[in-house]
């Protein structure tokens, strides 16, 4: 049993089974799903797990509690891995009543088909347990239209949903003291870039209506609870959100038979020998996007190239940048090549992609290349690598 601070207990579980979170995002080092229960006068238990766990969960919450009811279920989040139980919790503890906003109940009968011992709550409303008061605050869009977050003003606790959450299961350590947290920054960044990245704009104006509440402890869904890291977190998704970057580059590349890839390597020895010492290479058809998108982040300057394929772009490129336009990352420097045989399409459809979608500002001349490299592409390549890091280092 994990007390956090008085009476505020963990009861999440870790999942090192899933290969993929949402379908989408590689875990190779699991992930954990956070829930939390304040035993107080009135029990609260705030979010649940993924219904797979439900016998772990229960376990946990037994180890807390033992046989006294729960008296309320706060949910913060509907996305099924913190939803997914709340069926079987109501089967299981029947006079629970649920706690959510107008939004919340609204997906909960759509998910759930749940609509009775419900609690609507507004923006800035209050729940006593007793000696937690509860009060919530609704954060819409960070990053689904229902999510909230619950503080315990008193106890300078927030729970926050999924917001400053993060890839990796606990392994052991639940509150950062007790882990070295070096393995889940990067986590972070690949958890707010992929899934919370989008919704640069909701998420300041999340930090700005929590902004001077005084927190010793952040329980978020995933990950570590935070308590000594809590400046850090916060700094880091104020500095996502307002899509800061770093002095760095990513290039990325797509490739057949390696000849866009000799161009790379040319385009990044150019760069790194005008002095970017941050400079990180993805071959997109090898490393999950998660990933490249995680970098891309991080560090202002971005080249990418590609091949033609069949009078178009390869398409592992053409995702990547619908990726990119989709989440709307912005702030970046964007220098592009391509390649072909007989008829270019690459460069013009990567010019085309930032003119329409993506809008970075465009550093140096594209380069494309007609089946091998010659000299003349490769002192171009090496002209695009220069351009992009006087760019950056000016900057
Ligand atoms: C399936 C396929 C379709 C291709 N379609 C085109 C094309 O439409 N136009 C063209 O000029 N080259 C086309 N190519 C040739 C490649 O774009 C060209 O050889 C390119 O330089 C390969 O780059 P790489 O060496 O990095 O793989 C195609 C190649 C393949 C395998």
């Amino acid at each position: 049993m994990t007390e956090i601070t008085n009476k505020i207990y963990y009861v999440g579980v870790n999942d090192r089974n899933k290969h993929r979170f949402e379908g989408l995002w590689p875990l190779p080092n699991g992930v954990s799903y956070n829930s939390y229960i304040i035993d107080d006068e009135k029990v609260a238990l705030v979010d649940t797990v993924e219904v797979d766990f439900f016998t772990q969960f229960l376990e946990n919450i037994h180890e807390v509690i033992g046989d006294r009811e729960i008296d309320y279920l706060i949910i913060n989040h509907m996305e099924p891995d913190h939803s997914g139980s709340i069926a079987l919790i109501k089967k299981y503890y029947p006079n629970i009543k649920i706690v959510g906003n107008k939004k919340t109940l609204g997906m909960l009968e759509g998910f759930y088909g749940v609509t009775d011992d419900v609690v609507e709550v507004k923006n800035g409303e209050t729940l006593s347990l007793g000696n937690h008061e509860l009060s919530f605050v609704l954060i819409p869009m960070v990053h689904w239209p229902e999510t909230m977050v619950t503080l315990d003003a008193k106890n300078k606790v927030l729970f926050s949903g999924d917001a400053f959450g993060c890839f990796g299961a606990l392994n052991g350590g639940i509150i950062d003291t007790e882990i070295n947290c070096e393995t889940f920054w990067l986590e972070m960044v690949r958890y707010y870039s992929n899934i919370v990245g989008k919704y640069g704009i909701p998420v300041q104006n999340a930090l700005k209506k929590l902004a001077g509440v005084e927190l010793d402890y952040i329980c978020s869904t995933h990950g570590p609870v935070w308590h000594e890291h809590i400046e850090k977190v916060i700094g880091m998704y104020d500095k996502m959100s307002k899509y800061e970057t770093e002095p760095g580059l990513v290039i990325c590349y797509g490739t057949m038979y390696g000849n866009t890839e000799r161009m790379a390597e040319i385009i990044a020895r150019a760069a790194s020998k005008a002095g970017v010492k941050n400079i990180v290479m993805y071959n997109i058809s090898k490393t999950h996007h998660s990933y490249i998108l995680r970098d891309i982040f991080r560090y202002k300057g971005l080249i990418v190239g590609a091949p033609t394929y069949n009078a178009g772009l390869y398409h592992e490129m053409e995702v990547l940048l619908s990726e990119l336009a989709n989440k709307d990352v912005k702030n970046h420097l964007l220098g592009w090549y391509g390649s072909h045989c007989w008829a270019s399409k690459a460069v013009a459809k990567i010019q085309e992609w930032n003119e329409t979608k993506l809008h970075y500002e465009p550093v140096g001349e594209p380069v494309d290349m007609k089946q091998a490299i010659t000299p003349e592409v490769k002192a171009q390549c090496e002209a695009l690598g220069k351009a992009m890091a006087e760019k950056l280092l000016a900057e």
